[in-house]
């Protein structure tokens, strides 16, 4: 399957997005960088509403967000329905994120992490496969969580 990614940082975070997307480019990756583009200052919660959003749609496969602790952008994320957004600092668990969570955004902090590492963090996540079984009764008991509160 051809993926297709969507990809965003705020300021803190515009530094190691260009190192993932170069990473992404030599592994022939498609993705669209949903900004920002430059390391003037700017407010995380507005990149992750539009990746997220657009990972949501179902225009993109996985969405990478970053920030400077991936805090920010992940709680920001996560406030969009059917939203999985897993803030993840090592292979473990970005392979897990995706194999008992089903995870579609990966979040990562630049201040937090170098960009050898966030690279294999990418690409542990994108290779892991989610499991279903007992993992998708309780992601679909996060879903009537979220439901809930309609
Ligand atoms: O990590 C973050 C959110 O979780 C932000 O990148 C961080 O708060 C930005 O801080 P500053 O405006 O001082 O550069």
């Amino acid at each position: 399957m051809k993926l297709k990614l969507a990809i965003g940082a705020d300021h803190a975070g515009f530094r190691l997005k260009e190192a993932v997307k170069k990473h992404l480019d030599k592994r022939g990756i498609e993705y669209k960088d949903f900004g920002t583009y430059s390391e003037e200052s700017c407010d995380y919660p507005d990149i992750a509403r539009d990746v997220a959003i657009a990972v949501k749609n179902g225009e993109f496969d996985f969405g990478i967000l970053i920030c400077g602790t991936g805090i920010g952008i992940s709680i920001a994320a996560n406030k969009i329905k059917g939203i999985r957004a897993a803030l993840c600092h090592d292979t473990f668990s970005a392979k897990a994120a995706r194999a008992h969570n089903n995870a579609n955004i990966l979040a990562m902090g630049a201040r937090v992490i170098g960009e050898g590492l966030a690279c294999e963090i990418v690409d542990s996540f994108l290779s892991a496969q989610f499991e279903g079984g007992r993992h998708q009764r309780r992601v679909d008991k996060i879903h009537e969580i979220e439901n809930m509160q309609d």
